[in-house]
């Protein structure tokens, strides 16, 4: 087939091709397209390339019910809050002196974010399963389904509570399982990582 096309650029007639050539060369869509699925997480993750924080870099992309990205944000400091004077630390004695208190995560930010009226009966996808902040937020933001990837902080009481929240207020949660990373990137510590699926789920397309 391939020595037919390339005849036909060197100008020979297209009747060289069966009927049934040319049609099966038509419809063969390409294989290996990226899954909607893999489409929104990765936008998620390529958002959270944009973040500052030297230890959790959460991206966040909203979808509406028409697969339309309707928002998308990363994990950094406030508008007007200097990432570079504002403290990116985890630990020291005074708490005024981490991130945590100045922070706004990328779950609020994509929400923020927004480019539609409102997030009603969305789907977010995100780097990291969010808070109890983030999952207050979620719910009132009408947001309809939470998909993750790390679950990295399961037993801490903020991701306890915020699972607490989203079962009582019908909001589903499901995470993204991949193949575990390579060997190179688990050396990269505790970084959050995506590795793209090989196939199209059936029902993803
Ligand atoms: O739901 C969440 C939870 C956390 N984040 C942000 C806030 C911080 O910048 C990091 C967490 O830092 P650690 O050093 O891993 O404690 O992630 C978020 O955006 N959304």
């Amino acid at each position: 087939m391939e020595e037919q096309l390339s005849q036909m650029k060197l100008g020979q007639s297209s009747e060289a091709l069966s009927a049934k050539e040319k049609s099966s060369d038509i419809n063969n869509k390409r294989n290996g397209y990226l899954s909607w699925t893999d489409y929104f997480m990765a936008t998620a993750f390529l958002a959270a390339k944009r973040s500052k924080d030297p230890c959790s870099q959460v991206g966040a992309c909203i979808v509406n019910e028409d697969k339309k990205i309707v928002g998308v944000g990363y994990n950094g400091m406030p508008i007007g809050c200097s990432d570079d004077v504002f403290p990116w630390g985890k630990r020291t004695d005074n708490l005024l002196d981490t991130k945590y208190l100045y922070v706004c995560h990328a779950e609020v930010n994509a929400i923020l974010n927004k480019n539609s009226a409102d997030v009603k009966n969305c789907t977010m996808y995100v780097a990291l399963f969010p808070c109890n902040e983030c999952a207050k937020i979620i719910i009132q933001s009408g947001i309809k389904e939470v998909v993750y990837m790390s679950d990295k902080y399961a037993s801490k009481v903020q991701t306890i509570a915020a699972k607490r929240m989203f079962d009582s207020a019908g909001i589903k949660y499901c995470q993204l399982v991949r193949k575990l990373p390579t060997p190179d990137v688990k050396s990269q510590g505790n970084r959050l990582y995506y590795e793209f699926s090989d196939s199209v789920d059936e029902k993803d397309v």
